[in-house]
């Protein structure tokens, strides 16, 4: 499903390189649940940021359901980016000013979905979440549990074949985390891959395989899965 090879990232400003991401392989297969752990600075969001095409990486090759997104023209990126992923942000990324159910038909209506199909799809996500009754609510009679509830519908209903999670549960007390974590497991295993950036360790401990990132150097060896575990 994600494939990448040999692939780095380096910044230059001022004359400054900061080499972000040194050359590393990383495959994910469809279904897969990573999760990418590492401190702050060590190129995390920015491998995120890649995975998500929202950030062109410097060398090497990145294949996204065995598409080499380095081909790609802006616009066919976009339209790919909005097919194949969607995200969840640690701040919810909800628009107050719409309601859940258009907040959910935000990224739905740049695909060519009629409008009944979009209802469909709308409907379904709010009832995957547990928030079937609230279509007409606003994100701010919401909790955040529940906000970020909506993100995840809305990043499903467009059926992806990966999440992009950035701390979903970073903005959230311990219970509501959980709930949230449960829900990706769900999601996950309906057959939708999952990446999450995490600060926490218990959580990482629940992705079938955990990546760490130190320094802009990526591995995902074993000794990791059983260090965190
Ligand atoms: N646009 C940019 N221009 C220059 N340097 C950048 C840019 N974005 C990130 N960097 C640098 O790349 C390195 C990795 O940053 P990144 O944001 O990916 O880390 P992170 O692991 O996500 O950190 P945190 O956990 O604090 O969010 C840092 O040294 C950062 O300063």
């Amino acid at each position: 499903m994600l494939k990448m090879k040999n692939l780095s990232k380096a910044f230059l400003t001022d004359a400054i390189k900061t080499q972000a991401l040194h050359p590393f392989d990383l495959s994910i297969e469809q279904g897969e649940f990573v999760s990418v752990i590492g401190p702050s600075g060590s190129g995390k969001t920015t491998f995120l940021n890649i995975a998500g095409l929202l950030e062109e990486h410097s060398d090497g090759l990145y294949e996204l359901d065995g598409q080499d997104v380095a081909q790609f023209s802006d616009k066919k990126k976009s339209a790919y980016r909005n097919e194949k992923i969607g995200f969840v942000f640690q701040s919810f990324n909800l628009i107050p000013e719409l309601n859940l159910y258009d907040n959910i038909d935000m990224p739905l209506r740049y695909r060519k979905f009629n409008r009944d199909e979009r209802h469909a799809r709308i409907i379904q996500a709010l009832e995957q979440v547990g928030l079937a009754g609230r279509k007409d609510h606003y994100p701010t009679q919401l909790s955040g549990g529940q906000q970020q509830r909506v993100a995840i519908a809305r990043a499903i209903a467009g059926t992806p074949c990966v999440i992009l999670a950035d701390e979903p549960t970073g903005n959230l007390d311990s219970k509501m985390a959980e709930g949230i974590m449960s829900l990706l497991k769900d999601i996950n295993a309906a057959g939708t891959s999952i990446i999450m950036v995490t600060h926490d360790n218990e959580q990482a401990a629940q992705a079938q395989r955990i990546v760490q990132i130190k320094d802009g150097h990526l591995s995902d060896s074993p000794d990791i899965q059983k260090e965190i575990a």
